[in-house]
């Protein structure tokens, strides 16, 4: 009864198609939202009211999904409205379609594949946990604090994020937790974009004329994210300036993803120029967009999901103690990398956890499309040319007819197959890290980043949550917990 009334109830005729993500965020509606796809074999079409010619479909079919993202692909971009609703984050890739989306894919592979950047990563990951998260939580275990382990996630994944990028630590994550402009932005520019999705256009719209609410405060993130960037990229600069002289810095030992776009061998991405301060702009407020919040809120759910589970946590324990390359060697540190990666690799049932924590709480919760010619679905469902095509993310991972009866259970050993090794799941019901040619670029660098960040932690410290403590979703961009993460520390061994 409820479900019929929830969902009906909801205005779907509204003209506002943008509002469509939100309600797909809101739990209650997404509830209401599974059991209708369930109902509809996982596809229904959805229409606005004839003058405004919005309409569209939801569908979390994994063979749609396939069709959608990877065998008709280039039928199927993020569009003009996309750009206009991300418009802070410029030409970056999240926002580009065709030409420039293949430069910039091309380009960014090449950074992030770099073993370079790799170094980086690892090192500024390994030495972030070592010097400034342990000692953190040695004061807070010691203390007594009680922690918000989101606050914490989000502030370690900007630094390390900013660390890589742009060679700058902002120094968030410390006992003060001091309010870094930089980061607020970010939010401020998220919460902008997120209530775009919400208000009909033409509110937003006169609110940008106006400079007032949230649209003020995008316009000032975005100054923000101007300022900021020119001061990086201006140093950037000076350093290769002063470097090029002597000798050659980056001998591909550490190099943060700046230095790589300022260097870009343009004869190979013509649309990009890396003389243009914008574009390095676009770049480092993209990636760190891209490389935050999303890692940083699988891992709070991940804690969060521990909490609850404790026996997976034990397992978990039981297998990091069984692989340690050197017994005790986590506790010294930093271990030289091919070890530290040939370890991280055997961690099997850690890894299938992190993956059932993002099944059950993608940290990008939809995924949405709009095709540049009519088509029609496997499912057979026909789609108009520029409609819209919305792919519930967190829906698609609770689907008993995907996922099995079991689906809304967190069961890591899901990802086990008979031989003991990670069992593959096809991207197009695995949708977390997307699928096709616009998979994740990200995904092996936040997997390894993931898992040295588990490892530390359960390593040293034992977490409680606080006693009555809610985990609750919020309905964001990304899926954050609505009032946080609230745990308390013991160290191993102090119990
Ligand atoms: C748990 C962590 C992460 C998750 C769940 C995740 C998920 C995703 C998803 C769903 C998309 C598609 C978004 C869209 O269609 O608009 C995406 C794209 C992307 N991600 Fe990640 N991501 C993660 C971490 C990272 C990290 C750490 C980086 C960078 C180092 C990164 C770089 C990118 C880039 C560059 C794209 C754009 C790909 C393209 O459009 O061709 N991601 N990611």
């Amino acid at each position: 009864m409820r479900i019929k009334k929830s969902f009906q109830s909801y205005p779907w005729n509204w003209p506002v198609l943008g509002m469509l993500p939100a309600v797909l965020m809101r739990l209650g509606q997404i509830d209401d939202i599974i059991s209708v796809l369930e109902k509809n074999n996982l596809t229904f079409i959805f229409r606005g009211p004839w003058f405004t010619r919005l309409h569209g479909l939801i569908t979390v079919d994994p063979a749609n999904i396939h069709h959608i993202l990877s065998s008709n692909f280039s039928n199927y971009i993020k569009g003009p409205k996309f750009k206009e609703y991300f418009d802070v984050f410029g030409e970056g890739i999240f926002n580009a379609d065709t030409e420039l989306w293949k430069n910039l894919r091309m380009s960014s592979q090449t950074v992030l594949n770099h073993q370079g950047f790799q170094n980086l990563s690892m090192s500024v990951t390994t030495s972030k946990l070592k010097d400034v998260l342990l000692p953190l939580f040695s004061r807070f275990s010691e203390d007594g604090t009680v922690v918000d382990l989101q606050d914490v996630f989000r502030r370690l994944m900007f630094d390390i994020s900013l660390v890589t990028i742009t060679g700058s630590d902002p120094q968030s994550l410390s006992i003060e937790m001091p309010e870094v402009e930089f980061a607020k932005a970010f939010d401020n520019a998220g919460e902008a974009i997120l209530f775009r999705h919400i208000i009909p256009r033409f509110l937003w719209e006169l609110q940008k004329r106006m400079g007032l609410g949230k649209e003020k405060k995008l316009t000032e993130a975005g100054s923000t994210f101007d300022r900021i960037c020119t001061r990086y990229i201006f140093a950037k600069r000076e350093e290769k300036r002063s470097t090029e002289n002597d000798h050659d810095h980056s001998n591909g030992e550490s190099e943060d993803l700046l230095t790589s776009h300022i260097k870009l061998d343009t004869s190979k991405y013509q649309l990009l120029n890396p003389s243009d301060d914008k574009f390095l702009r676009d770049t480092i407020v993209t990636f760190i967009f891209a490389g935050r919040d999303s890692t940083s809120s699988a891992l709070t759910w991940f804690f969060g999901l521990l909490s609850r589970n404790p026996h997976v946590e034990a397992k978990i324990r039981q297998e990091i103690k069984k692989n340690l390359p050197i017994a005790g060697a986590s506790q010294e540190g930093p271990w030289p990398a091919i070890d530290h990666k040939e370890f991280l690799n055997k961690l099997v049932y850690l890894h299938g956890a992190l993956y059932e924590t993002m099944r059950l709480y993608p940290p990008v919760p939809f995924e949405r499309k709009s095709p540049i010619k009519s088509d029609v679905l496997p499912s057979g469902h026909k789609i108009d040319a520029n409609s819209h095509v919305i792919i519930p993310i967190y829906a698609l991972g609770r689907m008993r007819s995907v996922w099995g009866q079991d689906a809304w259970e967190f069961k890591p050993e899901r990802w086990i197959s008979e031989t003991g090794g990670l069992r593959h799941e096809p991207s197009s019901k695995f949708l977390v890290f997307n699928s096709g040619p616009r998979t994740c670029l990200g995904k092996h660098i936040a997997m390894t980043a993931m898992k040295t960040v588990v490892v530390e932690i359960l390593q040293n410290y034992n977490i409680k949550l606080v006693k009555g403590h809610k985990i609750e979703p919020k309905p964001r961009l990304i899926l954050h917990m609505k009032h946080g993460l609230r745990v308390t520390l013991t160290k191993r061994g102090s119990a």
